[in-house]
C-alpha cells in the first residue's frame, strides 16, 4: 500500500498508514545518497530560515535547474528515523499545490541529513504579517488552499501536527499560491504526540493540558484548531492567546464566549472584527471539544461570503496595482536566477569547509583515530 492512497484509507486505519509509511522509510533508507560535502551538489546562497531541529538554505543545484530550498538537519541533533520519515512524507504529499514539493534524492553528509524543496520566494506567512492582517481576498486564498491542502492529508491518514503560520510558504504576495511546509511532526493518525516543550499559541487545549510522560492520539481535529488559530493571525497579525488554557486573558475570554448560552448578541473583541460568516466558521474549527471541532473544509461553505468587516474590498485593483508595483520592483521574481556572486561563506558553509578540513587532517595523519 501507498500512503498517498485515500482508497486504502476509508477508516483513517492508523495501522495502514504507520505500516506503508515505515515501508517506504525502509525502501528510502537504502536510497539516501552520501556525499562528502553538500556544497558538491548545491552552490549554497544564504540562509531562509532555522527551526527547532535545523536550518533551511537557498541554494543552486551545481547540475542547473531552478534554485531549491535545502533543509539541513544535523546529524548530532536529528535521527535517521526523524529524516526519514519528514522526507518520505513530504514526497508523498507533494503532488498536492498546496503542500510543498520535497525532491529526491536524499542526501547524507558527514554532519548533515539534507533533502531538497521547492523554494518559495515570498518567504512564510509570519513574514508577511509583520504589520497588518492581509487584506479579504488574501485571507481567503490562505484559508481555501490550507483547507484543501489539510483535506488532502487528513483523507491519507496524516495528520500534520504544526500548522502555524511559520509553517505558511508563500509563492506570490498575492497569496494566489501558499503552501502548507515543514513535515517534521507530521504522524499518522493515532500516532502518540507527546506534551509541547512549552505554551504554544497554535496549540489546542487538549494538547496544552497533557502533561509529560503522557500523550494523546492524533486526530485530525488538531488541524482544525491550527487552522482556526491560523486564520485569526492571518487576520489580525496577532494570535489570539498566549496560550489555550486558563487563565490567559485572551483564551478566558473565547472560552466564555464559546460556551454562553444564549449567545451573546455581539461576539467580545477582537472576534467581533470579523463578519458573522467568518465567525461562524472559526468557532466551529475552534471548538474546545475536539470531537465538536469542524473539519478543516468548513471553511470552503464560507468561502463566498464576506469574512471581515470594513469592506467592500476592491479585489481586483488592489492586486494588479500590488502586483504590478511588485513587478517594477523586481519583488516575487526567482532569486539566485543565475549570474548571481556565491555568498560570502555562511555559517552553513564554514561547517561544510570544515567537514572538509576534517577529512583532509584524517587523510593527511592515517594514525589518528
Ligand atoms: N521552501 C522554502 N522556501 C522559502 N523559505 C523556506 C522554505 N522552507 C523553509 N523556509 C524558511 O525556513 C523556516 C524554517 O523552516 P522549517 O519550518 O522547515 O524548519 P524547522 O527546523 O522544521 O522549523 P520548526 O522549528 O518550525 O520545526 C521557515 O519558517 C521559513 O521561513
Amino acid at each position: 500500500m501507498e500512503i498517498g492512497d485515500p482508497e486504502s484509507l476509508e477508516d483513517g486505519d492508523f495501522e495502514d498508514t504507520a505500516s506503508a509509511l515505515q515501508s517506504l522509510m525502509d525502501f528510502t533508507a537504502g536510497m539516501v545518497t552520501p556525499v562528502r560535502t553538500l556544497r558538491s551538489r548545491y552552490r549554497l546562497v544564504r540562509e531562509l530560515g532555522a527551526g527547532t531541529y535545523g536550518r533551511v538554505l537557498l541554494a543552486r543545484p551545481r547540475r542547473g535547474g531552478p534554485p531549491v530550498a535545502l533543509k539541513l538537519l544535523p546529524r548530532a541533533r536529528a535521527s535517521w528515523p526523524t529524516f526519514l520519515r519528514e522526507f518520505c512524507v513530504g514526497r508523498c504529499v507533494s503532488c498536492h499545490s498546496g503542500l510543498l514539493s520535497t525532491l529526491a534524492p536524499p542526501l547524507q553528509s558527514p554532519h548533515h541529513y539534507a533533502f531538497a524543496q521547492e523554494y518559495a520566494p515570498c518567504g512564510d506567512l509570519s513574514g508577511m504579517l509583520e504589520d497588518r492582517g492581509l487584506p479579504e481576498p488574501r485571507l481567503k486564498r490562505v484559508g481555501v488552499q490550507l483547507a484543501r491542502a489539510l483535506d488532502f492529508l487528513h483523507a491519507r491518514g496524516l495528520v500534520h501536527a504544526d500548522v502555524k503560520p511559520d509553517n505558511v510558504l508563500v509563492f506570490d504576495r498575492a497569496c494566489r499560491r501558499v503552501a502548507l511546509a515543514d513535515f517534521g511532526l507530521t504522524r499518522p493518525e493515532g500516532s502518540p504526540a507527546p506534551a509541547p516543550p512549552g505554551p504554544l499559541p497554535s496549540a489546542p487545549p487538549e494538547l496544552c493540558l497533557l502533561r509529560p510522560p503522557d500523550t494523546l492520539a492524533l486526530r485530525p481535529e488538531l488541524d482544525s484548531w491550527g487552522l482556526g488559530v491560523l486564520l485569526f493571525c492571518a487576520a489580525t497579525a496577532h494570535f489570539p492567546w498566549s496560550v489555550a488554557l486558563a487563565p490567559d486573558p485572551g483564551f478566558e475570554a473565547f472560552a466564555i464566549w464559546q460556551t454562553a448560552c444564549p449567545q451573546p448578541a455581539l461576539p467580545p473583541a477582537p472576534w467581533d472584527q470579523f463578519s458573522p460568516a467568518a465567525q461562524a466558521f472559526l468557532r466551529g474549527l475552534l471548538a474546545l471539544e475536539p470531537e465538536e471541532r469542524s473539519r478543516p473544509t468548513a471553511v470552503l461553505d464560507w468561502a463566498g461570503e464576506a469574512w471581515l468587516g470594513g469592506g467592500p474590498w476592491p479585489e481586483v485593483e488592489e492586486e494588479e496595482e500590488e502586483e504590478l508595483q511588485e513587478d517594477s520592483e523586481g519583488g516575487g521574481k526567482e532569486e539566485g536566477a543565475g549570474g548571481e556572486e556565491e555568498a560570502s561563506l555562511d555559517e552553513a558553509e564554514q561547517e561544510e569547509e570544515a567537514e572538509q578540513e576534517e577529512e583532509g587532517a584524517r587523510r593527511a595523519s592515517p594514525g589518528t583515530p
